[in-house]
């Protein structure tokens, strides 16, 4: 089974790939919600897979690398999709957090992308 936390990270970010005269090309912010996404089995003691506290820990350097950033200026976020994002946090939190499972970026109420292993 999987437990989740969820954050919310304020940032700016603007997509340098799309064609000429996208809305997207134009600096704008996103309140984007994060779910991060761990796997296992509840402790025969605990009843739980991991404490909540220790998702929010593994996360806590990375989350300070993007709230209230922008994204563009990050090493490997040059070009920051939802799905680039998504990859990226996968990528660095798997070390940390080895149950890692999913990483579900939503850019908007409507719009994200889900990343489900390393790349
Ligand atoms: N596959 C992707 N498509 C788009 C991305 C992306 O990261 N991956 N990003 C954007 C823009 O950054 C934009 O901010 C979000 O796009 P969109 O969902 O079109 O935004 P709206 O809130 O304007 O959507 P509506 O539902 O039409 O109001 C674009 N595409
Ligand atoms: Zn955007």
């Amino acid at each position: 089974m999987q437990i989740f936390k969820i954050f919310h990270i304020e940032a700016a970010h603007r997509l340098p790939n799309v064609p000429e005269g996208h809305k997207c090309a134009r600096l704008h912010g996103h309140s984007f919600k994060v779910e991060i996404h761990v796997g296992g089995e509840p402790g025969a003691e605990t009843g739980w897979i991991m404490d909540y506290a220790e998702i929010k820990a593994a996360f806590a350097p990375l989350y300070e690398q993007l709230d209230h950033h922008y994204l563009n200026e990050i090493e490997g976020l040059e070009n920051p999709t939802s799905e680039r994002i998504a990859q990226w946090i996968f990528t660095r939190l798997k070390a940390e957090l080895p149950a890692l499972e999913r990483v579900v970026v939503h850019e908007t109420c409507t719009a994200g992308a889900v990343c489900t292993g390393p790349v």
